[in-house]
């Protein structure tokens, strides 16, 4: 995919978002600038994966785009059109294009509901009426993720979290969106599942042509999924460009930081090499 030949799906430039801070009282409040001028494009069919650690402004990039943050300077364009001037309303065409996948999926569904409805809802609530209509374009979503659809009856406490993220993606996807966003998706599941799930991500942008802005920490999810790689720090971008050339060949010392954090022993490796020294010892731990 070349950005550079075709038109951006999404223009982000120069966004700026505050959050009012210090409480009620009016004179302990400000304004906090937490992304600070960042802009990147995403082309129809692409990943940009936003890099970053904990804090940095990954999640408010999102929730501008998505309409949830308000953009205190700068510009959002979606298909060539300004999004910033929809304000928090933003209409629900815009609403369906756009689609947001998170990290923990049984917080977005309701426990007493058997799953496929989180589906029909949705497309209730962007005017698919007929009710038959809904049943077949969700067990249809179903099928494209991967759940048999006996699974459209099951409550959410019945499925694992790979199941789980499975329905969100299904969700986000039967609506035909062109972008998702897509917050620490995968975050939360075992290295296989997540293996698993961005290969199904994978597999519905090649069909679809959908673009996904992937929000990360995790530099190996990264290079499994994403075209363009953005490393945010405090609030701003501070590298951006292909995957390969930020991956392998970083140019700003805070990526290499990052590369090389991604790299040190991880406190599970760590565990599990402890706990294969503890077994080598007859399963006594020291
Ligand atoms: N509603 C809010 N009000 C005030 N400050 C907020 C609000 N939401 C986030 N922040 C602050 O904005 C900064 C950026 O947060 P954000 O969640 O965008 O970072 P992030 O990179 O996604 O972090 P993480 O990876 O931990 O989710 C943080 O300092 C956070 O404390």
């Amino acid at each position: 995919m070349n950005a550079t030949t075709t038109s951006p799906l999404l223009e982000v430039r120069d966004l700026c978002v505050d959050y009012d801070v210090g409480g009620a009282l009016a004179w302990r409040r400000r304004a906090l600038r937490v992304v600070r001028g960042i802009s990147f494009t995403i082309a129809p069919g692409e990943t940009y994966g936003l890099v970053g650690e904990s804090g940095s402004g990954k999640s408010t990039t999102g929730r501008a785009i998505l309409r949830l943050a308000d953009v205190s300077a700068g510009t959002i364009t979606f298909a060539g059109s300004d999004i910033v001037g929809l304000g928090r309303t933003a209409p629900l065409s815009y609403r369906g294009a756009v689609q947001a996948v998170y990290q923990d999926p049984v917080g977005s569904l309701n426990p007493r509901h058997r799953v496929g409805q989180a589906v029909t809802d949705a497309l209730a609530r962007h005017g698919v009426t007929d009710r038959t209509e809904r049943r077949r374009r969700a067990a249809a979503a179903f099928e494209q993720v991967g759940l048999g659809t006996e699974h459209l009856t099951r409550l959410p406490s019945e499925l694992s979290g790979g199941q789980l993220q499975r329905v969100a993606i299904a969700r986000a996807l039967v609506l035909s969106p062109r972008l998702v966003v897509c917050d620490e998706a995968v975050s939360a599941l075992d290295l296989s599942t997540q293996a698993q799930i961005l290969d199904l991500l994978r597999d519905r942008q090649a069909e679809t042509g959908v673009s996904y802005l992937f929000i990360t920490h995790d530099l190996g999810v990264v290079r499994h999924i994403a075209h363009q790689v953005g490393v945010l720090r405090a609030g701003e971008l501070v590298e951006q460009g292909t995957t390969s050339r930020v991956l392998d060949a970083p140019s700003h010392e805070y990526t290499k930081k990052l590369l090389a954090a991604s790299l040190s022993p991880h406190p599970a490796g760590r565990e599990s090499r402890r706990a294969a020294r503890i077994a080598a010892r007859g399963g006594v731990a020291a």
